[in-house]
């Protein structure tokens, strides 16, 4: 009797036909359509999801993922992407083992490796490095992060004489921000300065010749900065023989989040692929929440033309910027939600819904839910603090994990009640978005050794290190640095410098130190324990609360064993340094049981089955920050919706009526009265399920408690002067 051997299973039989649409464009009966793809997706709507499975269905057509460019906004994001496109792989192989024909036809890579996947940034600092001196560059360049770039600008601004200004030249972080906007939006000076710092509008000459000298010295001691990394990598495809070259290094370019990249990125990716074949670019619109760093809404808007077609609605697509044979990008809507339950999304609908400018888009859920998503009405931060604390504990109770709930805010000094109130009752959670680990003295302590080993030029880095050896001061340093900066032999000078008296003994342990990691046989991760033996004496010496810090130190440790190699190490930390300790870590959280607290900014991209969302008031969302423009408004209108829809089954959202202001612009009482973010509308409130706490219960002992009743007059009070 033949054995019927049944067919293998449509590994993309689960995903909507929109899903589908996205996953097989260009691929097999459709090999013919080389239109670039944009794939706009609502919320929830299964991106990242459809995103891997385009890549396995380009590998199972033949696609060697050598050969794939795989672009995403975190390195958080490209590990999850490997990890899901292996998952889709591994079940189409297994699917495929009862029929021979099937398997015979399937790559022979069972689960590929992505090797170019990662951020704009950690793959142009790849490319920059490989094709360093193709472009004039030194490939021993090291990266400075954004601390290292302000103090860099802070000793240039001295140098320069702008720190003694009498009438307040701006500080170096917001010199390096409006430097970094004029990069990144490619801008001029004087249109980012009216746009959005007119305030230093005034001192324009001088921040260019500021600007002029940080550009300087960074060349002179041979570190890139962040922007460098998009800048450079964005110049290199102007060339049109590189610009080529680069472009056939990939058969297939995709990116994630493209509503949050910016001018020089598009640049990048026309340039690359300037008739647009093989790029498949995924985001959306109504999440766009990165223009403070220069990220543009316009360039997903103007994707569709941008390869040199002619629009469907006639639009000329800057033919004159494309190559030829320019296509308008096929389009693919993903509106069919999964995450979160109707009322939910019918809230966070009618939010987004009052935008100004989004692709036309309605999300829908089958998620059916009689619960609509709360408004919580509470005194003040205190309240709000104990509601949160309280709701977590009863979702627990009805068999939530503290791991499937997620405290939101806007910005991080938010959450500082929330946090007290949690530790006090021992509920454990991870905060991310606040102080990285990265900020740590002790850990930038440890790196600024392993940079300065790798590049002696690096000032900052030499700077830093040297004072860490008692009897080394600032002078000396910087005659030693001078010294360093004039010669082609770093060890020559370390031997032959003469330190103070005092520090002759430390002077020689530092010098061996130098020798050892500069050692041709040191092999990673032995860099790191040697940085370690030399930095720990220095670390008692330095801080009382040192054994706190010698964890971090062997954290580092820790994670530095997960990388091939010290440029690589150094590479990836300075670009996407982990969000809190426990990021990386691994072993200490591995079987317990947290919370999450986050930025807004930081929960892009993921989910929890409940969700709080602190402080929805004016002057919080919208910050106080960000109102300066329209556009700003526009944003902040995005990140409250970036903030509901990470909910799947209940959203809470906060309104304390009365909280305490740190960076109060106008002078006055520090507490302030606050109006229900402009966001939720009068209107929409029936959308949700309005809440007043604490309810008025008699005999309430203590002080007095404001009743539901009071609360809402209040409420009506100030609704009648918007
Ligand atoms: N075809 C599908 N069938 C069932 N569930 C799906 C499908 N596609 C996606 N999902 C689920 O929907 C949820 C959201 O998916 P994903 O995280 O990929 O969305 P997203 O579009 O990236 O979200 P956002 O942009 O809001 O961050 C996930 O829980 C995912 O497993």
């Amino acid at each position: 009797m033949p054995i019927v051997t049944p067919a293998p299973t449509d590994p993309f039989a689960e995903l909507n036909p929109a899903q589908q649409d996205a996953v097989r464009h260009g691929l097999g009966d459709q090999a013919a359509d080389t239109r670039p793809l944009l794939v706009i997706a609502g919320a929830g709507s299964g991106k990242t999801n459809t995103l891997a499975h385009r890549v396995a269905n380009l590998i199972l057509h033949g696609a060697d993922p050598q050969r794939i460019l795989l672009l995403t906004f975190s390195r958080r994001a490209a590990v999850e992407m490997e990890r899901r496109v292996a998952s889709v792989m591994g079940r189409v192989l297994k699917a495929s083992q009862s029929s021979a024909s099937f398997a015979a036809s399937l790559p022979t890579t069972p689960l590929p490796a992505l090797p170019w996947s990662g951020t704009f940034h950690s793959v142009g600092a790849r490319l920059l490095r490989e094709y360093a001196l193709r472009i004039g560059l030194d490939e021993t360049f090291t990266i400075h992060d954004r601390s290292d770039s302000e103090d860099l600008l802070g000793l240039v601004r001295h140098d320069l004489n702008l720190s003694a200004t009498k009438n307040r030249f701006p500080q170096k972080g917001t010199c390096l921000s409006i430097y970094s906007r004029v990069v990144n939006t490619q801008g001029s000076l004087a249109d980012v300065l009216a746009s959005t710092f007119t305030w230093c509008a005034a001192w324009e000459t001088e921040l260019k010749a500021l600007f002029r000298g940080y550009v300087e010295a960074k060349q002179t001691q041979n570190v890139l900065d962040y922007d460098d990394l998009l800048l450079f990598w964005a110049e290199m495809v102007t060339e049109p023989v590189l610009a080529a070259e680069l472009g056939n290094r990939f058969d297939h370019v995709l990116v994630d989040e493209y509503q949050d990249t910016n001018r020089l990125q598009a640049a990048i990716l026309l340039g690359m692929k300037p008739d647009g074949a093989g790029v498949t670019v995924v985001g959306d619109d109504a999440q766009s929440i990165y223009a403070f760093r220069g990220a543009t809404v316009r360039n997903i808007l103007d994707f569709p033309n941008q390869f040199g077609g002619v629009g469907q609605d006639g639009q000329d697509g800057q033919a004159g910027q494309a190559g030829q044979g320019g296509k308008v990008a096929r389009i693919v809507t993903l509106e069919r939600n999964y995450r979160s339950t109707q009322p939910i999304l019918e809230a966070s609908n009618a939010v987004i819904a009052q935008a100004r400018e989004c692709y036309a888009k309605t999300l829908w859920t089958n998620k059916m839910s009689s619960m609509k998503p709360q408004l919580v009405l509470v005194p003040d931060e205190a309240d709000e603090a104990r509601w949160v604390a309280e709701r977590v504990l009863a979702h627990r109770e009805a068999g939530l994990r503290l791991k499937s709930q997620a405290v939101l805010f806007r910005t991080s000094s938010h959450s500082a009640a929330v946090e007290l109130e949690l530790t006090r009752r021992g509920i454990p959670f991870v905060k991310f978005g606040g102080l990285k680990f990265l900020e740590a003295t002790h850990v930038k302590d440890m790196l600024a050794i392993l940079r300065f080993a790798q590049n002696p030029r690096g000032r900052l880095a030499g700077m830093r290190v040297t004072q860490l050896i008692p009897g080394i001061g600032a002078v000396t340093a910087a005659r030693f640095l001078d010294a360093m900066a004039q010669s082609t032999e770093p060890q020559a000078v370390l031997d032959s410098f003469e330190p103070p008296g005092g520090a002759k003994l430390e002077w020689q342990a530092f010098v061996s130190l130098y020798r050892g990691l500069r050692h041709p046989q040191l092999a990673w991760p032995a860099d790191i324990s040697l940085a370690k033996q030399w930095y720990l004496p220095h670390l008692e010496r330095l801080h009382d609360d040192a054994d706190v810090r010698r964890a971090d130190i062997e954290n580092l440790e820790r994670i530095a064993s997960g990388y091939a190699s010290t440029e690589r190490f150094l590479t990836d930390l300075t670009l996407d340094p982990p969000d809190a300790t426990s990021d990386q870590s691994g072993a200490p959280y591995r079987d317990e049981d947290y919370m999450v607290l986050s930025t807004i900014h930081s929960a892009k991209g993921q989910e929890w089955k409940a969700v709080f969302v602190l402080r929805a008031v004016d002057g919080c969302i919208p910050s106080d920050l960000g109102t300066g423009n329209s556009a700003d408004i526009e944003e902040e209108r995005r990140l409250l919706y970036v903030a509901m829809t990470r909910a799947r089954d209940y959203l809470h959202v906060m309104q304390p009526h009365r909280f305490y202001l740190t960076q109060q612009r106008t002078s006055g009482d520090r507490h302030v009265y606050a109006l229900r973010t402009r966001f939720i509308t009068a209107a929409m409130l029936p959308r949700f399920e309005r809440i007043s706490w604490p309810s008025a219960s008699p005999g309430t002992p203590g002080r007095m408690q404001p009743t539901g009743a009071v609360m809402q007059v209040r409420e009506r009070v100030g609704a009648a002067w918007r």
